[in-house]
C-alpha cells in the first residue's frame, strides 16, 4: 500500500494505484520509481521510509531518508543540507563494506533532499534485547568481536561514526551479520556560530550523537575515533543489562558512569569496558584493534602462561624445556624479553626445579601476571616503549616481511623463523622430542600441552589432537592429514610444508603460525584466527575458511581455488 512521503500528511496510508495522496495531495512516486510503503522513524530533519524500488525487476525494498527541515532559516536549511550531503558521501565512500548499507540513490526534488540506501532486513540490538533479553558475556565478548573489525575499517576510512548505539546495529536476517546504520550524525563539525541559539540546539543535537552513548569529548564538538569505542562500552553495557545509560547511577565527582555494579562479567572483561568507557580520551582504547587484541588474547592466556613454565608432563621429562619467556626474550633486551615477565617467569622457574608449587598454579600465576601487564598497558598511539608484552607480541607486523616471515622483530628468534632460503632456522633452545606414538599415547592420557615440542617429519595422520598446546613447537613436515586439531593453539609455531589435507583446524588460535607451503587442501579452517599466519605458498584448494580471521594480503599469497570457501562463506577463487 502507498504510503505518504509528507511527514506531517495525517492521513499516509493510501489505496493501491494511486498517484497522490488521498489525504494532502503529495506524490506517492519519487523519481519515477521510489514508492514508501511504510514510515521507519520520524526527526527535526525530516523521515525514514521503507521504500520499493518499482524501476527495478523483482521491486526491491529500499530505505528512504528524507530531508525536511522544519525551520525555515536559510542558514539552518543550508547547514542541514550539508550535513545531509555528507552523509551520502560518506556512504558512498565505505558503503561498499558488506556491513554497511551500500547508497543507492541520492537526488533531491522540490526543496526536500533524498538518500536512497540497501534496506538492511533483521532487528536492531535493541529490539533483540526487548524479545530476547540480555546477553551473556559470552555472547557480548562474540558481538565486540564481529563489530569492532568493521569500526576499524571505518576509522581506517577516516570516518568516526559518531552515534554507535543498539538502535543503531541491525542482526541482518539472511546471514546474522551485524550491520551498522545511520551514518546521519557522521560529520564534521557543525560550525556552532553559524546558526542561532536554538536552531543551534537543533542541529547540534543533530550532529553530536546520543546523549548517554557519545563521550564527554563528543559532547563538546571535539569527536575522536576513540569516541566510537566508548559509544560501544555503553552498547556493552546495554546488552549486558538492558538498561539504557541514564539509567546507570554516576559519579558525582568525576561524572563517570557507575556500571560496575550492575553487571556480572569476570574481571578482566570489566577491566577492558573499563578501558573502553574511560572518560578521558588518553586512557581509553584509541583503537579497535587494541581492544580486540585485549579480548583475543584472554582465552589463550592460560596455555600461552603454560607455554612458558617448565614441563611436568610424561613427554616432557624427556628433555628439559627453556626456562626462558620465548617472545621479545632475544639478544637485544627488548623491554618485554628483559623486563619484568622475563624475571617473573624465571623466578617461577628456579621454584619449579625444586619442590615446586604445584603446575596449574604457576599456570595462573603468569597468566595473571600477563593480564596485569595488559591493564597497565599504554594507549595504542603511546611510543611503544612501556607497552606490554602481550600488545608487543600481538602486534600488527609493520612490513610485508614480518607477515610473510611470521617474524616479531629482529630480536625475537622463534620457531617459525625463516632464513635466507626460505628454510626455518633452527632455534636456539633445546625443544621436546618425541615419537608419534608418544604423542598419541600422552594425549589418550590427557595431555593437553606440546608447546615447544620438536615434532618435525612425523606421522599423526588422522590423530585426535583436539584442545592441544602446540606454541612454538616444531612440525616442519609433519603429515598431520585428517587429523583433529580443533581449537588448538599454534600460536608461533612453525607447520611449514605440513600435510594438513583434510585436517580440521575450526577455532584454531594460529597468530604467527608458519604455515609456508603446507598442504591445507580440504581443511576445514572456520572461525580459526589466523592474523599474521605465513600462509606463502600454501594450498587452501577446497578449504573452509568461513569467519577464519585472515586479511586478503594473506590470502594473496596462498593457493586458493573456485572450492575454497571465503571468510564470508561464500566460494572464492584466487591463485
Ligand atoms: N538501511 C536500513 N535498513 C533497515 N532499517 C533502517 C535502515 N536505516 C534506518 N533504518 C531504521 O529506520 C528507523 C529510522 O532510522 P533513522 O536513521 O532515521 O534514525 P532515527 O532512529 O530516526 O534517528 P536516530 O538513530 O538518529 O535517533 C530506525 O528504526 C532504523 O532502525
Amino acid at each position: 500500500m502507498p504510503y505518504c512521503f509528507n511527514p506531517s500528511c495525517p492521513n499516509p496510508e493510501n489505496l493501491v494505484n494511486t498517484e497522490h495522496c488521498q489525504t494532502c495531495g503529495a506524490k506517492l512516486l519519487l523519481r519515477d520509481r521510489y514508492q514508501a510503503i511504510r514510515g521507519l522513524g520520524q526527526g527535526g530533519f525530516g523521515a525514514t521510509f521503507l521504500a520499493l524500488n518499482k524501476g527495478l525487476p523483482g521491486e526491491p525494498q529500499c530505505v528512504i531518508k528524507q530531508l525536511r527541515p522544519s525551520n525555515n532559516a536559510p542558514n539552518v536549511i543550508e547547514m542541514a543540507r550539508d550535513l545531509f550531503k555528507r552523509e551520502a558521501k560518506t556512504l558512498g565512500k565505505i558503503g561498499s563494506h558488506p556491513e554497511i548499507p551500500t547508497l543507492m540513490d541520492y537526488f533531491d526534488e522540490g526543496s526536500e533532499f533524498y538518500l536512497v540506501q540497501e534496506f538492511v532486513n533483521g532487528l536492531t540490538l535493541q529490539q533483540e534485547v526487548k524479545q530476547n533479553g540480555p546477553f551473556t558475556e559470552v555472547g557480548v565478548r562474540q558481538f565486540l568481536s564481529e563489530i569492532l573489525p568493521l569500526i576499524q575499517y571505518i576509522h581506517s576510512q577516516q570516518v568516526i561514526h559518531r552515534d554507535i548505539k543498539p538502535a543503531n546495529i541491525i542482526r541482518r536476517n539472511h546471514d546474522r551479520k551485524l550491520v551498522l546504520i545511520d551514518f546521519g550524525a557522521v560529520k564534521d563539525q557543525v560550525n556552532p556560530a553559524a546558526a542561532s541559539a536554538s536552531e543551534q540546539t537543533a542541529l547540534t543535537s543533530y550532529a553530536i550523537g546520543t546523549p548517554g552513548y557519545a563521550p564527554p569529548e563528543q559532547m563538546a564538538m571535539r569527536p575522536v575515533y576513540s569516541s566510537d569505542i566508548y559509544a560501544l562500552g555503553v552498547t556493552c553495557l546495554f546488552l549486558l543489562t538492558g538498561k539504557a545509560p541514564k539509567d546507570f547511577g554516576y559519579d558525582p565527582r568525576t561524572g563517570e558512569m557507575q556500571w560496575r555494579k550492575s553487571i556480572d562479567v569476570g574481571d578482566n572483561f570489566a577491566e577492558v569496558l573499563a578501558k573502553m568507557l574511560d572518560a578521558s580520551v588518553k586512557h581509553r582504547y584509541q583503537m579497535s584493534n587494541d581492544v580486540l587484541r585485549a579480548l583475543e588474547m584472554e582465552p589463550y592466556l592460560e596455555s600461552l602462561a603454560q607455554g612458558m613454565i617448565k614441563p611436568t608432563t610424561a613427554t616432557d621429562k624427556a628433555t628439559s624445556k627453556p626456562t626462558k619467556p620465548r617472545w621479545g626474550g632475544g639478544t637485544t633486551g627488548s623491554s618485554m624479553g628483559s623486563g619484568s615477565m622475563g624475571s617473573s617467569s624465571a623466578r617461577v622457574d628456579q621454584g619449579a626445579s625444586g619442590g615446586q608449587p604445584n603446575r596449574s598454579a604457576k599456570v595462573s600465576e603468569i597468566a595473571e601476571r600477563i593480564r596485569q601487564r595488559r591493564a597497565a598497558g599504554g594507549t595504542a598511539k603511546g611510543s611503544g616503549q612501556g607497552r606490554p608484552d602481550s600488545t608487543q607480541v600481538f602486534a600488527a607486523p609493520r612490513s610485508r616481511s614480518n607477515t610473510s616471515g611470521g617474524q616479531r622483530g629482529s630480536s625475537a628468534k622463534s620457531g617459525n623463523d625463516l632464513g635466507s632460503s626460505g628454510q626455518p632456522v633452527e632455534n636456539r633452545l633445546a625443544r621436546t622430542r618425541c615419537t608419534a606414538e608418544q604423542v598419541v599415547s600422552n594425549y589418550a592420557k590427557g595431555v593437553r600441552d606440546f608447546a615447544y615440542h620438536e615434532l618435525s617429519n612425523l606421522d599423526l595422520s588422522k590423530a585426535l589432537l583436539a584442545d592441544v598446546n602446540f606454541h612454538d613447537s616444531r612440525l616442519f613436515k609433519t603429515n598431520l592429514q585428517g587429523a583433529d586439531l580443533t581449537n588448538t593453539t599454534l600460536s608461533q609455531a612453525n607447520f611449514s610444508q605440513c600435510i594438513l589435507r583434510d585436517a580440521i583446524l575450526a577455532r584454531a588460535f594460529m597468530n604467527y603460525t608458519n604455515l609456508q607451503n603446507a598442504d591445507l587442501r580440504g581443511a576445514d579452517l572456520s572461525y580459526a584466527h589466523l592474523s599474521n599466519a605465513n600462509l606463502r605458498g600454501a594450498n587452501l584448494s577446497g578449504a573452509n575458511l568461513t569467519g577464519a580471521k585472515i586479511s586478503e594480503e594473506q590470502l594473496a599469497l596462498a593457493k586458493t581455488s573456485w572450492n575454497t570457501t571465503m571468510p564470508n562463506g561464500k566460494a572464492g577463487w584466487r591463485q
